[in-house]
């Protein structure tokens, strides 16, 4: 494509340059003959000091902030919010992108809402795709992830090649990190959801506002004036979450408790079901959810509110909530202890998930429940305690063990859960946690394993080895009935 073509209306500098464009990348070690280098300012480096790197390697042009200097001997772009303008570069080069794409964000819930929605599409008889943490799911995919919101390059790749697979519509998640680093800036959307919002991420954004306002980014800066915004209504930032797309323009459409357009009228819990009642355009609808956990529910609801907002009835939306499959890794089974205990594997790595979690088993639980779990390495400091607090008030037995320690001491992190949940058993090895969890369950207990979810590795130093729940939690059971 021609650099006038790719830059045109999105930055200034070389717009009449024919030069031809062959890819687009922010990190020079990418970069082929040919493409389109954007030096972004990043939290570690700045890429501004790979200029010279970028044009060694065979790039044609180079997008720089404004007021940032170079002498290279390439066209050279510049803008006012460089992320933002290479997402939409990325997006013109690529050129399609499915026609319904509606992306989510909140604290929790995120992937459980993408994944329910592409279920729903699918169930209607739709082609669907969804992206984010636990990977991208399509007819003909289901690849591993690793970031929530891909890179903004990788995004545009992707959208296009889903168009290309014949997908129709796409549900994607829009991590807090995704949308302050304009990686979704690309993306046309047609509606977009929030679930709640909590504690998390404090070791990238200032204050809990700093966060909140890189959230409604979604509504006030993506979502086009007038589309729909499926806002969960039971969340403490709900009301502000509401506002705020109000404020933009947007058509809100609540669910939940409290929500206006799908209404949880009752809910009553079993063991790995609950049953609902929903009011929907003054009509009352049964929905059995096949998912155990309240905050499924919470989930189902704002699903349902996406693949409405995007054309389907709401007579084939509901019932199709009676077939859902939870997220991988999302408070699932991943075993039956001999003495009948459920082993649930869930991701709850953050404060108000982890006590949704064990809230959510605590209704079917007749003895203890008990939970498994550590913080990460190199993440956010201050959830520690709370999380610590949060175990020892809602679980019998609290086992703390080690979730990717990364670069940080292992003990250390423990020993800050440890401060608020002085009666835990601290069992660094996550296997010999599982092990003695699993062992220790009665009839009537409940196991949860938190932190992990669908991850495939942990990761201590620079080290990462395979290390599954799911697969320790079978192999336990196995052998405890050995
Ligand atoms: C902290 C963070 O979010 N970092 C992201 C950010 O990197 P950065 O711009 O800060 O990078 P940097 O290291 O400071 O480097 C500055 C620039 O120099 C460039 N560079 C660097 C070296 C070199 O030799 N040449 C070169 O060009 C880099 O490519 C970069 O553009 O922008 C990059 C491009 O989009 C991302 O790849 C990178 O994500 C890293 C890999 C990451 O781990 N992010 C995680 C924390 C994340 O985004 N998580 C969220 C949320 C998950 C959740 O919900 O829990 C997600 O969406 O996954
Ligand atoms: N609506 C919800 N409210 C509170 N907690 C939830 C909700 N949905 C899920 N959870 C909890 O959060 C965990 C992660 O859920 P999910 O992966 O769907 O969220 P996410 O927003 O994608 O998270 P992440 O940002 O870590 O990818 C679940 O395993 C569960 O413990
Ligand atoms: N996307 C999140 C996942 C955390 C999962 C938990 N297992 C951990 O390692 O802290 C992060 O990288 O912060
Ligand atoms: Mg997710």
């Amino acid at each position: 494509m021609k650099l006038c073509e790719l830059a045109e209306d999105l930055a200034t500098g070389a717009n009449d340059d024919t030069a031809d464009v062959t890819g687009l990348t922010s990190d020079s070690r990418e970069v082929r003959p040919g493409f389109l280098f954007a030096a972004l300012a990043g939290s570690k480096g700045d890429g501004a000091a790979f200029v010279g790197d970028a044009v060694a390697r065979g790039a044609a042009a180079v997008l720089l902030p404004v007021g940032v200097e170079t002498t290279a001997a390439v066209p050279v772009l510049r803008s006012g919010d460089a992320r933002r303008a290479l997402a939409r570069m990325a997006a013109r080069f690529h050129g399609r992108q499915p026609e319904h794409v509606v992306a989510v964000t909140g604290t929790s819930g995120k992937t459980s809402i993408a994944a329910f929605t592409r279920q729903i599409w699918t169930m209607c008889g739709l082609k669907a795709a969804s992206i984010g943490t636990t990977g991208v799911v399509s007819p003909t995919r289901d690849d591993y992830g690793s970031l929530t919101t891909p890179e903004p390059v990788a995004l545009a790749r992707l959208m296009a090649e889903l168009a290309d697979e014949g997908v129709t519509h796409a549900a994607m998640e829009a991590s807090s990190h995704g949308l302050d680093q304009r990686r979704l800036d690309g993306v046309e959307l047609r509606a977009a959801g929030f679930s709640n919002l909590g504690r998390d991420h404090m070791d990238y954004h200032p204050t809990v506002k700093d966060y909140f306002r890189a959230k409604m980014r979604l509504f006030d800066t993506l979502l086009p004036k007038g589309a729909p915004a499926v806002i969960y209504a039971d969340d403490r930032w709900s009301a502000a979450a509401t506002e705020a797309a109000k404020l933009a323009g947007a058509t809100v459409m609540t669910v939940g408790s409290n929500g206006g357009f799908l209404k949880l009228k009752r809910l009553e819990h079993e063991r790995h079901r609950q049953i609902a009642e929903i009011e929907a355009a003054g009509k009352l609808y049964r929905v059995v959810l096949p998912l155990a956990g309240e905050f499924q529910m919470a989930n189902a609801l704002v699903a349902a509110g996406l693949a409405i907002a995007t054309g389907r009835n709401v007579d084939d939306v509901l019932p199709a909530l009676e077939h859902l499959k939870g997220a991988p890794g999302r408070l699932e089974l991943a075993g039956t202890t001999a003495e009948g205990a459920p082993v649930f594997v869930d991701y709850a790595h953050k404060p108000e998930a982890l006590e949704h979690v064990l809230s959510a088993v605590r209704p079917f639980t007749t003895g203890r429940v008990v939970v498994v779990f550590g913080c990460g390495g190199d993440r956010d400091r201050g959830k520690r305690p709370i999380m610590g607090e949060i175990a020892g008030r809602l679980a019998d037995v609290v086992v703390v063990t080690d979730d990717n320690p990364r670069s940080e001491v292992p003990s250390e992190i423990r020993a800050a859960i440890l401060a608020a949940v002085p009666q835990a058993e601290e069992i660094g090895d996550r296997r010999a946690a599982i092990r003695h969890a699993v062992e220790l369950a009665d009839a009537g207990d409940t196991v949860v394993i938190a932190g992990k979810g669908h991850e495939n590795g942990q990761t201590t130093g620079n080290a990462t080895l395979p290390f599954s729940d799911h697969d320790e939690v079978r192999a336990a059971i196995a052998g405890v009935a050995r």
